[in-house]
């Protein structure tokens, strides 16, 4: 039989991917990987040793889905190649800890490098490139004497190199190039690379002399001073050729890895930035009406009794997730009194906010520079711009209200896609390329307590990281008026595809539905039990789901009902504005008890809806 933790960290993976009819042989609970051999049973990509999964290799299967914390159960996984897909997410710190090949190219990573990589002490062969990785990377690289291959290529990274670079003594493949890097390299002078790529980045400084003794070198495209002489032909490629499908390869091969970079995948570099999709081509809503009679070949008490299954089953994870939370927090009560600066265990890089917030007092000034185009400061008319000042604070991007206006059209009714309690929301065109959706926050005069709170809201706002939350791309407020940037959202709500007479709730297959509902409770396990402290949505509703073109779902308006504070109250009904004010609050064992019930209660009549 295969050993416990590797069939349990298995099971988990496989909740936690998708495009799942790619990956042949698994399940979710149950079967032995490494007792099936050949045949319809095999697990497809898994190889075991005895009862051990020595390896997992399911690069360019379609799959999508994120990585979850079970991958620290695989105590004896040598080599795991994910890469070719379309994965989303972070990379969670929990990596197989013996791993010694590791690579995620081509996928949607975001986020940075976990800070748990130096305990992969046998890690030989690294490669995150083609990623949407981003940030100053920490000093990750300590006691990883193994590392022989490291390609980081095609992604954000920006910064300097971290000083644990000169510790990489076996380091002979590196590859930096296309990314946002400064600063100086001479940290890489003592290495002893054969073949090292650096273009296209912004080092600057001299070209340390030892660089001229590698064999394979590139740093052309960065801002060094001259004086370097070496001979850029000398890299030899030593290129593969380009496998059939429209991806360009990073390296996949072990190493040494391809030297020539191909064109960034579209998960790596363009734009608009778009969700985490999977290849499944026949997933799409406007497919899943051709279904329809398929269905109606079922019979009505089968479904019946399927449905009432399902949903038990989901309000028994909810309840789960609701009391483990619970515990969790009660364990942790310290936690809950800093909500607002406390980062979640996998997000120490983001900034905290008050080693880089300005007071909002500084920012007033005696001139009313109001912008064009009907955003007028007659409600705060002395608050300068803050994001110029504040532009470390949040992840998500500041966007000049210029921008806002010219993407929606002056707020054109055409772009009107509906309207909520806190404002209307509109879809920008943007001349980038980018499509999303802004609210139009409707603001009251702000004091600047309260402006301060809005700052810490939208930072909580924005450290929400996860596949199945709709997540905070950008927001501009300026001379006080406030907007908020999400992805757009192709489906609408899910409130739009159950109720509307358009789009029939008998539309959705049961896995569109079993799809979101897995992603709902996925997002409710994050806020709930991953972000330190726990976070409580406080508005779950149909609405507030959120389906893209594969019907994907996003969480939205997470920690957002908070804003009731400061929107026009001619907008908020009391009740509501009650309500909200519980939101985005950290389940504090005050409020635990009060909307843990209630929470209960909105997705058991959330998911009966959906079933
Ligand atoms: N990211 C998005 N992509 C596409 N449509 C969106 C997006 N966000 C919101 N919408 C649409 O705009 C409508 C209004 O959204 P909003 O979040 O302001 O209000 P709501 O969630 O419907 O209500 P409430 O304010 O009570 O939470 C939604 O019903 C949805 O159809």
């Amino acid at each position: 039989f295969t050993d416990p933790p590797d069939a349990l960290g298995l099971w988990g993976l496989y909740r936690t991917l998708e495009s799942l009819w790619q990956l042949s042989g698994w399940t979710f609970q149950g079967g032995d990987p490494c007792g099936e051999g050949r045949g319809s049973k095999h697990w497809r990509g898994v190889v075991c040793k005895g009862s051990s999964i020595v390896a997992i290799n399911i690069s360019r299967l379609g799959v999508g889905g994120w990585l979850g914390p079970d991958m620290l159960k695989f105590q004896s996984l040598k080599k795991l190649d994910m890469s070719f897909n379309n994965i989303a997410g972070e990379i969670p710190p929990t990596l197989p800890p013996n791993v010694e090949y590791l690579n995620l190219a081509a996928n949607k990573f975001e986020g940075n490098i976990p800070s748990s990589l130096p305990w992969l002490h046998s890690l030989k062969y690294l490669n995150f490139s083609y990623n949407k990785l981003s940030g100053v990377i920490g000093d990750v690289f300590v006691n990883m004497d193994s590392l022989e291959t490291m390609d980081l290529s095609f992604n954000a990274f920006s910064g300097d190199l971290p000083r644990s670079f000169s510790s990489l003594t076996n380091l002979r493949y590196l590859y930096l190039h296309h990314n946002e890097f400064t600063g100086s390299v001479i940290l890489l002078a003592g290495l002893p690379l054969s073949s090292l790529n650096i273009e296209n980045n912004h080092f600057s400084g001299y070209v340390p002399g030892p660089f001229q003794s590698i064999p394979e070198l590139r740093i052309d495209g960065n801002q060094f001073q001259p004086g370097f002489k070496h001979a850029s032909s000398s890299f030899t490629r030593r290129t593969p050729p380009d496998p059939p499908q429209s991806l360009s390869p990073p390296p996949t091969q072990s190493p040494p890895p391809t030297q020539s970079p191909p064109p960034p995948p579209p998960a790596a570099k363009q734009k608009p930035k778009q969700r985490p999709k999977s290849l499944k081509p026949s997933f799409g809503y406007s497919s899943l009406e051709n279904n329809s009679h398929h269905r109606k070949s079922h019979s009505r008490v089968t479904a019946a009794a399927i449905a009432s299954a399902t949903c038990t089953v989901f309000v028994l994870l909810i309840v789960g997730l609701v009391l483990k939370s619970q515990r969790s927090c009660s364990c942790n009560p310290k936690s809950t009194s800093n909500h607002a600066k406390t980062l979640p265990a996998n997000m120490e890089t983001v900034p905290k906010a008050n080693e880089v917030l300005y007071s909002w007092s500084s920012l007033l000034i005696g001139s009313d520079t109001s912008s064009s185009n009907g955003i007028t400061s007659e409600r705060v008319p002395k608050i300068k711009s803050w994001f110029k000042t504040s532009k470390n604070l949040l992840t998500a991007k500041q966007f000049p209200a210029a921008d806002i206006l010219a993407a929606t059209r002056d707020f054109n009714e055409e772009c009107f896609i509906g309207e909520g309690l806190t404002g209307r929301v509109y879809r920008g065109d943007f001349s980038d390329g980018q499509l999303l959706a802004i609210k139009r926050i409707d603001m009251v005069d702000l004091s600047l307590s309260e402006q301060d709170e809005l700052m810490d809201m939208l930072w909580n706002i924005s450290r929400l990281k996860h596949p199945n939350i709709s997540a905070l791309v950008g927001y501009c407020v300026e001379f006080g008026h406030c907007a908020l940037l999400y992805e757009y959202a192709e489906n609408g709500s899910l409130a739009d595809i159950l109720f509307s007479a358009a789009t029939r709730s008998r539309a959705l297959s049961w896995k569109a539905r079993m799809k979101i509902a897995l992603g709902v409770a996925y997002a409710l396990e994050y806020m709930h039990l991953t972000c330190s402290p726990p976070v409580a949505h406080g508005n779950i509703k149909a609405r507030n789901i959120l389906l893209d073109a594969q019907l994907m779902p996003y969480l939205c308006d997470s920690g957002l009902t908070k804003l009731s504070h400061f929107v026009n109250t001619t907008r908020m009904k009391d009740s509501e504005a009650i309500t909200s004010a519980k939101a985005m609050l950290p389940l504090s064992s005050v409020i635990q008890e009060q909307m843990a019930s209630k929470l209960i209660f909105t997705v058991l009549v959330l998911f009966c809806l959906c079933f």
